[in-house]
């Protein structure tokens, strides 16, 4: 297998074929709806809310509600689904998220999307879930992770998941790699192209995401849709806590897995930081998408499609992504 992250790939263009950017179409197909862009922010505490689900939900947008509020989850879809709006949640595997759903099912609010989001995915309490969900939630689209490996995505796949999470350890936030020595950081986008090989499902890349190019190399190796914590954590609507430190605005991003989201240092796997204060997060949105069709423009194509089969050159290797520890 060849080796590579985001920074040691450029991919090669081919003769354009629009007239201007404007007329490239960005938008994927994912679960039951369409959005704008194959983009969706992490489900973490710091990256995402209610107000910002909604906001992303009523502009085309995919999202993810996070976990880690679980007593408001039940509340939050019956919120999405009077708003006219799809309703897109996390779960754990624990006991109580087996009663949880149960809830959900008594109450006949259900999730367009449920993401089963633990560290290790490839893991029969995932498996378990899965049978547990698509027996009570047959129209629910179920997305479990994260994974790193083509028989974790089979597996996961065959279990009924209708799309696999792809990244062990290569988010900003992440020190799994540091303290276990396992996972994807240093090879996501590599891993992301094995695991995308094996899937007969979609697949969303997890993690490492540092540039708006990183998007077009994602799906260019396989990956339907792209997850992004960091780049993320810093908008005036990100819920991380404002910070003002030598006359610069920052916000707070930490990991699922730190003591600042656990309260206690077991297993910790997550580190906080300060994340530049980069205004409002539409401004990011509309600046991925005029990327994005810029990266189309260059595959010689005018949808998503024409960057699946571009050539590339690995131009250097580095095994840090480009963070600093
Ligand atoms: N993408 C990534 O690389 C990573 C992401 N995270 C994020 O952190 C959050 C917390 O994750 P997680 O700790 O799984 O959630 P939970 O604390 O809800 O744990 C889920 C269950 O899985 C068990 N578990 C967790 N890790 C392992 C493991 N390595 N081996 C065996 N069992 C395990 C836990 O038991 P017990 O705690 O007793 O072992 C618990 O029963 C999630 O949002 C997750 O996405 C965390 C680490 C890596
Ligand atoms: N190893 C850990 N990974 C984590 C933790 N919290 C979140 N994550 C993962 O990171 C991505 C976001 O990555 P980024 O590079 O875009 O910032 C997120 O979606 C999770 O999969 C954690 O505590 N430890």
């Amino acid at each position: 297998m060849q080796i590579f992250d985001y920074e040691d790939i450029q991919l090669i263009p081919n003769k354009c074929i629009v007239k201007s950017r404007s007329e490239v179409d960005t938008s994927v197909k994912f679960g039951p709806r369409t959005f704008k862009i194959p983009v969706v922010p992490a489900n973490m505490q710091t990256v995402i809310d209610e107000p910002l689900a909604l906001h992303l939900a009523q502009n085309g947008y995919f999202y993810i509600m996070h976990r880690f509020e679980p007593e408001k989850r039940l509340d939050f879809v019956k919120k999405m689904h009077a708003a006219g709006q799809y309703a897109s949640i996390s779960i754990g595997v624990k006991q109580g998220e087996y009663e949880f759903v149960r809830q959900l099912v008594k109450a006949h609010a259900i999730p367009e999307y449920i993401t089963i989001d633990i560290a290790h995915g490839h893991a029969q309490t995932v498996i378990d879930m899965i049978h547990f969900l698509k027996h009570q939630l047959p129209n629910t689209f179920i997305i479990a992770g994260n994974v790193g490996t083509p028989t974790a995505v089979r597996d996961l796949e065959n279990a009924g998941a209708d799309a696999t999470k792809v990244g062990i350890g290569p988010g900003k936030a992440c020190i799994t790699k540091i303290k276990t020595g396992f996972g994807t950081g240093g090879w996501q986008l590599a891993a992301v192209r094995w695991c995308a090989k094996a899937a007969r499902k979609p697949i969303i890349a997890d993690g490492g995401i540092r540039t708006h190019g990183d998007i077009a190399k994602s799906i260019r190796f396989g990956a339907s849709m792209v997850m992004i914590g960091s780049l993320f954590a810093g908008h005036l609507e990100s819920p991380g806590k404002t910070v003002e430190k030598d006359g610069q605005t920052y916000k707070e991003y930490f990991g699922s897995a730190s003591e600042f989201q656990k309260g206690n240092r077991n297993n910790v796997e997550g580190k906080k930081m300060l994340i530049p204060m980069r205004g409002p997060i539409k401004g990011t949105l509309t600046a991925m998408q005029q990327d994005l069709q810029s990266a189309i423009s260059y595959a010689g194509g005018r949808d998503l499609a024409s960057l699946r089969k571009v050539d590339y050159v690995v131009v250097k290797n580095s095994i840090f992504n480009g963070d600093q520890f």
